[in-house]
């Protein structure tokens, strides 16, 4: 058994009707959304609300395609051969899918952390304003404004401050995560993707991260993918626990692990699979 102390961190104990949302509380709604990877349907007919401001998490054993749901919310899976999508995302009401979106503006109002901090072989200042840059920002200004603004938000200012023209590379594991983090939040993102952000970090690390995801949802709409039901237990205000393609059940995270409503939830929540 399983167990796990829900909504430790998150501190929005406000529980919203998950199927009762209204437009200004909806960041992202999805609609029968299937996805195929050429032959295998790897999502089946996803529908649900993410609210805004909050920490909405996807759980569900090894394969059940929350990665893949999380890389549809800014197209990545676009880059991916045969891959065939139909539904829609919609992000504050403009369907993502629609032929007229402009992919790059997408993935500006929608940043994606991963797994590995991938931070780039270069300065920390440079790290954290390479989005700036790209969209041909070059006020000195404007950008140590910003490097500090997201170093703060991300966790990361006070320990790197002094060594901001420095590599990024000499920095720790948990140190360059939250780094990346700054780099995502640096273009004021709507909305943060974050897919197993702590698999590769240590304890400690992991428990900076989980803290700061608490704070993140102040500004952002943060979803998160996790093997780790413990930490979406502490992280998330509401969870969606997925099984092989198909949305099993979503719901405040507390009643999702405490009194779920699906046998196929309470075999996964006390350790019987996955
Ligand atoms: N690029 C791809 N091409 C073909 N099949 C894929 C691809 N990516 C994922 N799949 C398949 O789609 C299904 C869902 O994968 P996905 O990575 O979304 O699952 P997951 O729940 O995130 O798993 P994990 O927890 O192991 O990361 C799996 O069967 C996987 O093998």
């Amino acid at each position: 058994m399983i167990s796990v102390t829900p909504t430790a961190l998150s501190d929005s104990p406000n529980k919203l009707d998950l199927n009762n949302l209204s437009p200004e509380q909806v960041a992202l709604n999805i609609n029968n959304l299937n996805l195929h990877y050429g032959n295998k349907q790897a999502l089946q007919n996803i529908s649900m609300a993410i609210p805004k401001g909050q920490v909405t998490a996807f759980i569900g054993p090894s394969g059940c395609g929350k990665s893949t749901l999380l890389r549809c919310i800014n197209r990545m899976n676009d880059l991916v051969d045969n891959c065939k999508i139909t539904g829609e995302i919609n992000l504050h009401g403009t369907n993502i899918y629609d032929k007229h979106v402009d992919v790059a503006e997408l993935r500006r109002k929608v940043g994606m952390v991963f797994q590995r901090p991938n931070p780039f072989p270069k300065t920390i200042y440079e790290n954290v304003i390479y989005g700036l840059r790209i969209m041909g920002e070059n006020n000195r200004r404007v950008l140590d404004d910003a490097v500090e603004k997201s170093l703060r938000s991300a966790a990361l200012w006070n320990e790197v401050k002094d060594r901001l023209h420095e590599s990024a590379l000499g920095l720790s594991g948990g140190q360059q995560q939250r780094l990346v983090i700054a780099r995502a939040i640096a273009i004021q993102p709507e909305v943060l993707l974050l897919d197993e952000p702590t698999s590769a970090l240590d304890p400690i690390s992991t428990l900076t991260i989980e803290e700061l995801i608490n704070d993140l949802k102040k500004e952002f709409t943060v979803v998160i993918v996790t093997h780790n039901m413990q930490q979406a237990a502490r992280v998330s205000d509401q969870t969606a626990f997925m099984y092989m393609g198909d949305l099993i059940e979503y719901s405040d995270t507390n009643t999702l692990f405490t009194t779920p409503m699906k046998k196929k939830t309470e075999d996964y929540i006390t350790g019987r699979y996955g």
